[in-house]
């Protein structure tokens, strides 16, 4: 079990983690979400030992990973470059992480190379974008770690290598209790394939919930008043406004759904009608900041 307790971060004199708290448990998918520049990537390397933190601790099992840096042996992290080893061939890639990694396993990443289909005698400068990050995935996925962080590993990605690579990580992660932690601007990934919805703001966790769970706790819908919507509901702390065209709202209620829905409903709307919800209405609306009328 990997367990993030009360870790902050200055950088520059900025606050990036501010008392962060996270708890993953094994054969879990976390999909971490948050606005641009809000401490992902940075809680990422904290996580993965990269970054030391200036307060607080991560384990790995009850081990703490700052401390005992042989407890990496069991966790990789892909970061959403590959710069650093793009001198280095495939092979030669394949010697440090085997000399890196005690339970590196050579057989098995020559084998997910064959299947995708990756050349093996090639410098990594001469991979395609899509080819470099499948070929992260798989050398990540070789060290046999139990964690696995990944840092946008989808990003710029044409949908076929996107799918290959989603459908890779679910494969592994149903065949071994694996924990993957992965930061992503895709909410549509997040919804097919994690468990788990971790939200991000100004460097301090704002949820920690089950896909299903963020999903029941919200409610869309559309409603349309003869006039303007009533400031009653306007005024609700529970209620955004997602959009707004005309009289015409979609709203996001947090929490108190039926008993909201009462109140919106006493107001005599024209029309009420529930819609379907995604992740990304749950971001916008959770993350999207003070004003959410496009
Ligand atoms: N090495 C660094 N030097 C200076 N500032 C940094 C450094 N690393 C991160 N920061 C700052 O910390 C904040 C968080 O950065 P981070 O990369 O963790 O955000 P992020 O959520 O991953 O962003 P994005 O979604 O855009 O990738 C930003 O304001 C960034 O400028």
């Amino acid at each position: 079990m990997l367990k993030v307790s009360n870790v902050s971060k200055t950088i520059e004199g900025k606050i990036v983690l501010d008392n962060v708290n996270l708890t993953l448990e094994p054969g879990t998918i976390a999909g971490l979400v948050g606005r641009n520049g809000v401490g992902k990537s940075t809680l990422l390397r904290v996580i993965s030992g990269i970054l030391d933190p200036d307060h607080g601790s991560v384990t790995y099992n009850e081990t703490d990973i700052h401390h005992n840096p042989q407890i990496k042996q069991r966790m990789t992290y892909v970061p959403d470059s590959t710069e650093i080893l793009k001198g280095y061939s495939v092979k030669e890639i394949v010697m440090l992480y085997d000399a890196i990694y005690e339970h590196f396993d050579v057989m098995y990443f020559y084998s997910l190379l064959d299947r995708f289909k990756l050349p093996k005698n090639k410098k990594l400068r001469t991979f395609s974008k899509g080819m470099k990050a499948l070929f992260l995935m798989i050398l990540s996925f070789s060290t046999k770690a139990e964690l696995i962080i990944l840092d946008e590993p989808t990003n710029g990605l044409d949908p076929i290598v996107k799918r290959n690579i989603l459908q890779f990580i679910i494969e592994e992660v149903s065949e071994r209790q694996l924990c993957v932690l992965i930061s992503t601007h895709h909410l549509e990934e997040v919804e097919k394939m994690a468990d788990v919805l971790i939200m991000i703001k100004e460097g301090r966790i704002e949820s920690t919930t089950s896909i299903e769970d963020a999903k029941s706790s919200f409610r869309k819908v559309q409603v349309v008043y003869k006039h303007s919507l009533p400031e009653k509901i306007a005024h609700l702390r529970n209620v955004n406004i997602l959009n707004q065209t005309g009289r015409v709202y979609t709203l996001m209620i947090k929490g108190n759904i039926e008993a909201t829905l009462d109140k919106i409903n006493q107001e005599n709307p024209l029309f009420i009608e529930e819609l379907p919800m995604t992740l990304e209405d749950i971001f916008i609306s959770s993350l999207g900041g003070e004003s959410h009328v496009s």
